[in-house]
């Protein structure tokens, strides 16, 4: 078993008044498997997942990864965030370097990385750019590229497409396809998008208001790369759309 999310509660407090955001969530996610969470606005989606990063504790339960329990950020688990957070002083050959220099890569091995990487995003030659001279697409793959980089066991984005439009949104989502079908990392990925979920997942877990409450659990049983208009990736698409109506409705 890859992660491990074990009986997490988390309680805010806000103006004097307990928050009961997660209740007991539990979910077990095998090595390489590609995870999406879908639920309502509010349900405490990211709450979990920069839990899972560590950016923030849990009042109880515990999140284990490769059998070891884990508190706080490690090079074990790689966080996308919405809008890449890329560093816009640094060019992308840079960005995607960062990480593997806090984790001291010798320079050799930092380099050959680097070039597989750019390779792998298709950067390659774009790598004195910097941030404001790409666009959100090359944005978009340079964050998954950087946060690859030290190989880590888990890959956590969080709605990584989530600032890109429509008709972008599908190519990045067969171009995020190809790069995780290279890697195999285990991944942990929140998105509001029931198609995206079901073109990218092995699994998907849908999340209710009450408390965080796992309502699904569904495994899309299609092979890739996906047909978007089969008919069982549609009846994929609307089963979970109805879950997700009823928790909507409630
Ligand atoms: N640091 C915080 N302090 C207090 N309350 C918080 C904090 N972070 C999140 N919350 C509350 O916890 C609940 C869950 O928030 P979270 O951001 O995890 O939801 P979400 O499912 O990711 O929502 P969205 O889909 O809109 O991004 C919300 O009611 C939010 O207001």
């Amino acid at each position: 078993m890859k992660l491990k999310i074990n009986n997490v509660n988390k309680i805010f407090n806000n103006d004097n008044k307990h928050h009961h955001v997660l209740k007991d969530i539990s979910m077990d996610i095998e090595k390489g498997q590609f995870v999406s969470i879908l639920g309502p606005s509010g349900c405490g989606k990211t709450t979990l997942l920069t839990i899972v990063a560590g950016f923030q504790s849990c009042d109880s339960g515990e999140i284990i990864v490769n059998s070891k329990m884990v508190s706080k950020p490690g090079p074990d688990r790689a966080f996308v965030f919405q809008n890449y957070a890329l560093f816009p002083w640094m060019n992308v050959g840079d960005n995607i370097r960062y990480p593997m220099k806090q984790q001291k890569i010798p320079k050799g091995q930092r380099e050959k990385r680097l070039n597989e990487l750019l390779e792998m995003a298709q950067l390659t030659g774009k790598d004195k750019l910097y941030p404001h001279q790409i666009s959100g697409g090359m944005k978009q793959r340079c964050a998954v590229v950087r946060a690859l980089a030290c190989s880590p066991e888990v890959l956590l984005m969080d709605e990584p497409l989530g600032a890109i439009d429509f008709q972008m949104r599908q190519n990045l989502q067969e171009e995020l396809e190809n790069l995780w079908l290279k890697d195999k990392t285990t991944v942990l990925m929140v998105t509001h998008d029931v198609d995206e979920a079901v073109y990218l997942s092995d699994r998907v877990i849908v999340m209710g208001t009450d408390k965080g409450k796992i309502l699904e659990d569904m495994y899309i049983d299609i092979d890739r790369p996906r047909n978007r208009d089969s008919k069982s990736y549609l009846e994929y698409k609307m089963k979970l759309t109805d879950v997700l109506k009823k928790c909507n409705n409630k």
